[in-house]
């Protein structure tokens, strides 16, 4: 985690100083969380959870179909409220923030990549009502796409030109993160690839992102820091490369 200097004025650290002092702050987590547990339907699908996902890079989320991936990755954008706990982002609780206004920051894929009625740029525009021609184009070029696209009718387009047409959709409110719940599991050898080397290019450009998957090949491509999860619980966190125990994510590499 990095650290911060800041000048701190009279009334925060010092207020019976009457000159400013400098404080070293730590930089708050991307997110943050702390005893959290999840339940659903009588079941605790996540189980007493501390972890920080730091600000920077692309972490990946690991663990065998059920171990809660999804439900954690959930809880980043208040799809999904925590039992008990409390979960962070940037320093703030998620309780005190403005849904609406908290997804247009944290944009978010899923697996089955999902277009609205109409065209390329009415799906852009449901995100964003003030997306042009130009900024759908710009958008388009972004994840791959040729701008050309923008009139064609959404639920023509091929599974992976879906899944990056989401993604421009997901990047058309400017989000300062990205979350990712398996979003190249239905799509073919060559469209996951594309869509992995577009995910590095904007971690590279300064998103940070949450990728879900089970693949612990895609994992290794991908992951700047690991979280693994077993049965609600977290296993391990950390680097990749140190990660060894197969058993845990119970998954085969691909
Ligand atoms: N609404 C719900 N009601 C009851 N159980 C649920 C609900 N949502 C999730 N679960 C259960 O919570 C557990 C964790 O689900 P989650 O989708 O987070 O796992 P996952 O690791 O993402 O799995 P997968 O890789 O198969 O998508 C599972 O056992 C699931 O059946």
């Amino acid at each position: 985690m990095g650290r911060a200097t800041r000048t701190a004025g009279q009334s925060a650290a010092r207020p019976h100083q009457g000159v400013p002092v400098e404080v070293a702050v730590s930089e708050p987590a991307l997110f943050d969380f702390v005893g959290v547990d999840v339940e659903q339907g009588g079941t605790r699908v996540l189980r007493d959870i501390d972890v920080t996902i730091p600000e920077a890079g692309i972490t990946v989320l690991v663990g065998r179909s059920g171990a809660g991936k999804s439900t954690l990755l959930r809880c980043c954008n208040r799809l999904e409220v925590p039992t008990t706990g409390v979960v962070r982002f940037r320093g703030r609780s998620l309780s005190d923030v403005d849904v609406l206004a908290h997804r247009r920051t944290v944009g978010m894929v899923f697996q089955q990549p999902t277009a609205f009625p109409g065209t390329v740029l009415d799906n852009l525009r449901a995100a964003d009502p003030g997306v042009d021609e130009a900024r759908g184009g710009e958008l388009l070029r972004h994840v791959g796409l040729e701008p050309a696209m923008l009139g064609q009718v959404a639920d023509t387009l091929s599974g992976g030109e879906m899944q990056r047409m989401v993604l421009a959709r997901a990047l058309a409110t400017r989000p300062s993160v990205l979350l990712a719940d398996e979003p190249t599991a239905a799509l073919d050898t060559e469209s996951s690839a594309q869509l992995e080397s577009l995910v590095l290019r904007l971690a590279k450009e300064g998103m940070p992102i949450l990728w879900v998957t089970h693949d612990l090949a895609q994992m290794r491509r991908l992951a700047d820091h690991l979280v693994a999860l077993d049965s609600g619980h977290i296993v391990y966190t950390g680097a990749p490369g140190d990660y060894s125990d197969r058993s845990i994510a119970g998954e085969s590499e691909t």
